[in-house]
């Protein structure tokens, strides 16, 4: 299983992948991941011309260390074999395949993907794979999608097909979505790989969207799929451990060490238990207090 502690991925922008200035630019904004669109944002007349743009993107353009993520036409159009193929032979990061519905679907990307990455001479498994959850079916097969390869990285929740799906719309409170988002965060923590929220369209409602991104946050999801460069330090703020939760990892991560020492895997602090899941939530704390610069090359907390 791929391992999804290795990097964080809290914002994961869509750009439209028929749009030649967002591309080029795309990685001024610092997404944890670029997701180039070729599916929903590219209309069919510019389906060829948005998959040579996005090829000549990824093999030309610097994106720094940004993961790079392209979202390839459903298998039920004509366009995703090109799709995977171009991806494939550019180095592509992560491919997400839209509207997953069962297992069967992650296999036929897989083979597919391997049959490039033979083809044009890359290293066999390179290739990481998503799978998009747009429909109730897709909801109720989420376990078996997650864990259907070796290669999945993560599942996503797509609300906007999933409430067409579902015969109603988003709401402000978002309750329309919970069972899909417990349904899916399961299904990934289960399948031991990410989990992402949805899209927020309204990209003026700076405060519906933190509400959405403190909600999905408290759940437990890694990050969430983003439409426009301003969502993400919106994302990153509800995403920024504390103060005090930085200090309390370090000294987890010292009280863990010290007991080691005496060959133990526990140990208690402050009249708390420390053991093996604390030491996990701090690890990821002391992850995220890296990638928002709150503490230094040791490790020690910068001031402000
Ligand atoms: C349901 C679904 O399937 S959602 C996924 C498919 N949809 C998409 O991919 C749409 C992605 N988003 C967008 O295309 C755009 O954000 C829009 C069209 C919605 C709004 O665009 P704008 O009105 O230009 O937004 P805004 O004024 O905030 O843009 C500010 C800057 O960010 C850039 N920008 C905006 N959105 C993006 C993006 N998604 N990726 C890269 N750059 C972007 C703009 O080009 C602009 O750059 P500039 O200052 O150099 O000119
Ligand atoms: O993946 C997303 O959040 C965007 C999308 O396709 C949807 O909501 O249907
Ligand atoms: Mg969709």
């Amino acid at each position: 299983m791929a391992n999804t502690e290795e990097r964080l991925r809290r914002t994961m922008m869509f750009v439209p992948g028929n749009n030649p200035a967002m591309i080029k630019d795309a990685g001024i904004y610092g997404a944890d991941s670029i997701m180039f669109d070729l599916e929903d944002a590219v209309s069919m007349p510019e389906k060829d011309a948005a998959r040579y743009l996005v090829y000549e993107a990824l093999k030309m353009v610097d994106y720094g260390d940004a993961e790079l993520v392209v979202r390839i036409n459903g298998l039920d159009t004509p366009y995703f074999e090109n799709d995977i193929k171009a991806m494939v032979k550019a180095g592509v990061d992560v491919i997400r395949l839209p509207k997953v519905e069962s297992a069967e679907m992650i296999h036929t990307l897989k083979e597919l993907v391997e049959n490039a990455e033979k083809e044009f001479g890359r290293t066999v498994g390179e290739t990481n794979l998503m799978a998009a959850i747009e429909s109730a079916k897709g909801v109720v097969n989420a376990y078996e999608i997650a864990s259907a390869s070796d290669r999945m990285i993560g599942i996503a929740l797509s609300a906007e097909d999933y409430t067409t799906d579902m015969k109603t719309h988003r709401y402000p409170d978002g309750q329309e979505l919970l069972y899909a988002r417990n349904v899916i965060l399961h299904a990934a923590r289960a399948a031991g790989i990410a989990a992402f929220d949805t899209v927020f369209t309204n990209m003026d409602d700076e405060e519906g969207f933190k509400r959405e991104t403190e909600l999905i946050h408290q759940l437990g999801f890694d990050g969430k799929s983003l439409i426009n460069p301003r969502q993400i330090s919106w994302v990153n703020d509800v995403y920024r451990p504390t103060k005090k939760e930085i200090l309390n990892a370090q000294n987890v991560m010292a009280a863990i060490e010290a007991a080691k020492q005496k060959g133990s895997g526990v140990i208690a602090m402050n009249g708390q238990m420390v053991d093996r899941p604390v030491v996990m939530r701090a690890e990821r704390v002391m992850r995220l207090a890296k990638a928002n610069h709150l503490v230094d090359l040791e490790g020690n907390y910068i001031e402000e």
